[in-house]
């Protein structure tokens, strides 16, 4: 006999963009955000029976997006991502968790003749700031994070001593290339309401500026042995810095670039400390993940 095993459902990719205006200097703040929510709880018979007498439709649940982006602030997004999931847990009686998701695209404001301006932006990379929050009866859980920073260093960064056998053909290097795309989380401490995440939230932008600092200064200074270990450090390091964090993640493909042999052109020097021009690989990658927690 078959059963539904776990089910949730709602809006996803829904895009929001929210001004704030300051009337006295008339500098204006932007936030473009998309979201997604997907609601769980006495929901099965709408997938069993067909009773949608159980079901918030996905198109209000996208109004509501909306509406509670205008009536709260959305920064920072862990605070808004809680207030819009407390929503659903008040309004509905069977609804028990709501699963929120804030990407928080960059829009950085435009230096003008020296000056910040008080209105204009661009985007200075496709990096942005991640937010997963769960939000049930008994508390909240919020992950919070940094995805798609794309770095490279040109020197500092080895790779020896790995397994020799019959299947390897790298060879060590005291001196690489080291590109990647970071994917860095912490995962708070569980709020028990929604007034344990209003009060003292400060802690979560400083807590974003801490993670993308140690991971940039540690990435840049790190003589680095391996990516595993150069991630290690960068986790300790948010440990430390997030008292309220329990468990950092990362996530770091390592983007690899060859050295091209040019020796058949006139005896051209490109390789070992000759090296200057490498041709980026597209893949395959290297994956490198780890999770760091508390002991
Ligand atoms: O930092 C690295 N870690 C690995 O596990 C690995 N494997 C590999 O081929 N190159 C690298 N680099």
């Amino acid at each position: 006999m078959p059963f539904l095993a776990t089910a949730r459902y709602g809006k996803d990719n829904v895009r929001v963009y929210k001004v704030h205006r300051d009337q006295e200097t008339g500098v204006q703040s932007v936030t473009e955000m998309t979201v997604c929510c997907l609601l769980e709880g006495a929901i099965e018979t709408s997938y069993t029976e067909a009773d949608n007498s159980v079901v918030v439709a996905t198109d209000s649940i996208k109004n509501t997006i909306y509406i509670k982006a205008k009536e709260n602030p959305v920064n920072p997004p862990e605070l808004y991502a809680s207030i819009l999931g407390q929503h659903f847990l008040d309004k509905y009686a069977h609804i028990s968790v709501a699963n929120i998701k804030v990407t928080v695209h960059r829009w950085t404001r435009m230096t003008v003749d020296g000056a910040p301006h008080p209105h204009s932006f661009y985007r200075d990379g496709e990096e942005k700031r991640i937010v997963e929050a769960a939000i049930r009866r008994d508390g909240i859980t919020i992950k919070s994070g940094i995805a798609d920073l794309t770095v490279l260093k040109s020197t500092g960064s080895a790779f020896h001593g790995f397994v020799r056998d019959e299947y390897t053909s790298l060879p060590e290097t005291w001196d690489r290339i080291l590109s990647t795309d970071v994917d860095c989380s912490w995962t708070w401490k569980v709020f028990p309401t929604l007034a344990a995440v209003q009060e003292g939230v400060e802690r979560f932008d400083k807590a974003w500026e801490s993670a993308r600092q140690i991971t940039m200064k540690t990435f840049a200074i790190d003589e680095s042995a391996s990516v595993q270990n150069t991630m290690y450090k960068m986790c300790e390091q948010i440990l430390d810095a997030v008292p309220e964090s329990q468990l950092i993640g990362y996530s770091l493909p390592n983007k690899h670039y060859f050295e091209i042999d040019l020796s058949w052109h006139k005896g051209l020097k490109n390789t070992g400390k000759d090296a200057e021009v490498y041709a980026p690989q597209s893949g395959p990658n290297g994956l490198i993940k780890c999770e760091v927690a508390r002991s």
